[in-house]
């Protein structure tokens, strides 16, 4: 049972694989089943940081050792975080709040490597630096520890899922099993069953090939609603191709890098089939998934940007229309946009009480594992 001082107030920060901006999720948890949501924003980077952003991956890909920071990115470090702390004190303000009012953020950075065989990733993000800058308790860097239990170090959200899961409306509470499907940058899948552990992986790409694609032939950000992708059709040798990955057929799920799957030739596709095929392949990738779960879905929750991609959920809704049904997060009274950043909170909040963000079914860690690192002002 809770009590009044196990209750704290939290903000989550989220910089995701699509690197299109932050998000940021005010909270009042004790860390597991209180959970009581609060404002939330969305503050895109401009072309030029993304740019920058985008480039540290191709930097990051000679990194050894996680504190390594070659070339620029020390600076870009420090820039990032400074954009951060620039996106809280702007919410605070529009809040009405003080410093004082918040007692820790949950900080997640960028993740410019991930490589989970070798147990190493990185996220940009000086937890240090933003703690002296606002005066707030800050626990950055949640990933590392899973790792050197044997984890994969991501997805970190399941445990929050479940959270959610729980209180669910009575109508859909009685639809078990429930999955969760973050489609990001990569999509990951929760796997919500009162008689099972819970398990969760990253499934595929999600909206970064589709991105990608579209920037370079259309030189937009994203396939807005899935307009482009609907005037094309599927390529299915292409999108055969896609699935075909080791990462599929393999029996372990790893967690993914967002360069472990590139870009279609530019002359294997024009524009819209190519963003046609690129959904289909999302979405089928999602589907692939159930054969890792004990019982098929009833229901999908679908949350992050691509549920806004209406070929993604229809192609998605079609491959699980025999075993379930597909809703967004907001059918379920929840905040699609917001929930990782929710979880940053949330397990900002874990992290102070000691309590696992990770399980064995969710990142394949050796026993439920605590982690984060606490920076105080
Ligand atoms: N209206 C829209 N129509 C189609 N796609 C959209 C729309 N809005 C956002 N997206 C997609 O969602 C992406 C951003 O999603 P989100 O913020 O959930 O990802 P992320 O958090 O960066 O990634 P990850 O969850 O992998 O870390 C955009 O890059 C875009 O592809
Ligand atoms: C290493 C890393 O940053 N992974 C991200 C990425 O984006 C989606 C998917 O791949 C997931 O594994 C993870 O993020 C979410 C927030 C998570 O950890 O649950």
């Amino acid at each position: 049972m809770a009590t009044g001082s196990d209750l704290k107030r939290a903000i989550g920060l989220m910089s995701g694989t699509s690197m299109d901006g932050i998000d940021l999720a005010m909270l009042e948890t004790d860390g597991d089943s209180i959970v009581h949501r609060g404002a939330s924003s969305s503050t895109p980077y401009d072309a030029a940081f993304r740019k920058r952003l985008e480039a540290a991956l191709e930097t990051a890909k000679s990194i050894d050792a996680r504190s390594d920071r070659p070339d620029d990115l020390a600076g870009l470090e420090a820039d990032l975080t400074d954009r951060h702390a620039a996106t809280v004190e702007a919410f605070l303000a529009r809040e009405g709040l003080e410093a004082t009012d918040i007692d820790v953020i949950g900080f997640h950075g960028q993740t410019v490597l991930h490589r989970p065989l070798k147990a190493l990733t990185v996220q940009l993000g000086d937890g240090q630096r933003m703690a002296k800058r606002l005066g707030i308790d800050v626990v950055y860097d949640l990933r590392a520890h899973d790792m050197t239990l044997g984890g994969q170090g991501a997805p970190l959200v399941p445990a929050y899922h479940r959270a959610l899961a729980a209180g669910l409306p009575d109508d859909l509470a009685s639809e078990t099993p429930v999955a969760f499907v973050n489609i990001g940058g990569i999509s990951n899948i929760t796997y919500v069953d009162p008689q099972s552990e819970l398990l969760a992986f990253d499934s595929g790409p999600g909206n970064t090939l589709i991105d990608q694609w579209v920037a370079r032939h259309a030189g937009i950000p994203y396939d807005s609603g899935g307009a482009i992708a609907s005037e094309g059709r599927v390529l299915s040798g292409l999108a055969n191709r896609y699935l075909a990955s080791p990462f599929f057929t393999a029996k372990e799920r790893i967690s993914l890098d967002r360069n472990d799957f590139t870009l279609p030739a530019d002359d294997e596709a024009g524009l819209e089939d190519g963003a046609r095929t690129l959904a289909f392949v999302s979405a089928a990738a999602i589907a692939k998934a159930q054969a890792h779960f004990p019982a098929k879905p009833k229901l999908w929750i679908l949350t992050g940007g691509g549920r806004h991609n209406r070929i993604i959920v229809e192609d998605l809704t079609v491959a699980t229309r025999h075993s379930g049904r597909v809703i967004v997060a907001e059918e379920a009274g929840l905040n699609g946009d917001s929930m990782e950043a929710e979880a940053w909170a949330w397990l900002a909040v874990r992290s102070l009480h000691g309590l696992p963000l990770t399980y064995p079914g969710t990142t394949g860690v050796k026993e439920p594992a605590t982690g984060g690192v606490l920076a105080r002002p």
